[in-house]
């Protein structure tokens, strides 16, 4: 076994080898290419967010990071060593969306009895206190609201102190409050050095929470970034106008529009060029009451990773 360690890291041991690395890395099932050549490299301390619709191969990029399956072609490592290795040492561990939890048990035996697995783990105490937990220590898992099962997955996950922590949708069933607090603590957790890989189909959580959103579709990164990168990728503005009986063919053919919709009497138009457009809408069209607005993270998703081929699988 060949983890290498540099020893004059300050807090959280610093490996020389990055957290993540996928080279060239494809899995098929049968016929079907989940995942088509990942090329993905992640230092320690990052906080990635891994987006994608439904089907882009997130839970199979997932899986093979966790050692759960192994590529059809390429290559995994996680600090240097085979995933296998890496969560058999305690190095990643992951907080999946469901499943695991025994229902009987108290959120404090449940957390004795996973520790009790590991050859040295922290305190069930001090990963309550972490991931909000302490007060509710005592409750039955079953009692616990979706949220504090969540929270709970992720205390687990905590107990080995893994140098990755990699989370499948880890908000799912929580309320905003919740959300906020747990993202609350995962920051806190990072700036401690742990590197965190999250999928999640918040947007806006991508948006607020990671240093880095790697966008895949179909199996391929299509976008790795900052959000303000990936934002500013799908580049464009929306031009909304009130403009009765305008047809669609009409306004695509307005120069600079690379999209439009008509709702009634109102038409969205986007364009990488908005001021040309508002122009000819005010100069040579009866439109009226413009309004532009930028696009958020959930409009860039949608434009990166739209269907321009129709061959989803
Ligand atoms: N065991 C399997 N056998 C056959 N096909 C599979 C298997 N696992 C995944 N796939 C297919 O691989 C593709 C990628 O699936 P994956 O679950 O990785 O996507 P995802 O990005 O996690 O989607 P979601 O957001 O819906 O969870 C899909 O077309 C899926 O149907």
């Amino acid at each position: 076994m060949t983890t290498t360690l540099d020893t004059t890291a300050p807090s959280r041991m610093r490996h020389r080898a990055p957290a993540i690395s996928l080279r060239g890395v494809a899995k098929s099932f049968g016929s079907v290419e989940a995942v088509r050549g990942i090329d993905l490299e992640v230092q320690q301390g990052e906080i990635i967010a891994f987006l994608g619709p439904n089907g882009a191969g997130k839970t199979t990029t997932i899986d093979l990071l966790l050692g759960l399956s192994r590529p059809s072609s390429g290559s995994v490592e996680l600090f240097g060593t085979a995933p296998r290795t890496a969560v058999e040492q305690g190095l990643v561990s992951a907080v999946m969306q469901t499943g695991g939890l025994l229902k009987d048990l108290t959120v404090e035996e449940t957390l004795r009895l996973t520790a009790s697995l590991f050859a040295s783990a922290t305190e069930p105490a001090e990963v309550m206190r972490r991931a909000g937990l302490l007060e509710v220590a005592d409750r039955r898992v079953g009692a616990c609201s979706g949220g504090q099962q969540q929270r709970l997955r992720f205390a687990m996950a905590l107990l080995p102190d893994p140098d990755l922590l990699i989370l499948d949708e880890p908000t799912t069933g929580m309320d905003v409050t919740a959300r906020r607090e747990f993202w609350a603590a995962i920051r806190e957790d990072a700036e401690r050095g742990r590197t965190i890989l999250f999928a999640t189909h918040y947007l806006e959580e991508a948006d607020a929470y990671a240093d880095r959103v790697v966008l895949v579709r179909k199996g391929e990164v299509v976008a790795d970034g900052t959000a303000a990168e990936v934002k500013a990728l799908a580049a464009g503005r929306t031009v909304r106008a009130t403009f009765p009986g305008a047809s669609a063919e009409e306004l695509a053919r307005i120069p600079g529009v690379d999209g439009c919709e008509v709702r009634g009497d109102t038409v969205l138009l986007h364009s990488s060029d908005s001021d040309a457009v508002a122009r000819h809408l005010l100069t040579a069209t009866p439109a009226r009451d413009l309004e532009i607005e930028a696009r958020g993270i959930e409009d860039a998703f949608l434009a990166l990773t739209a269907d321009h081929d129709g061959d989803d699988q």
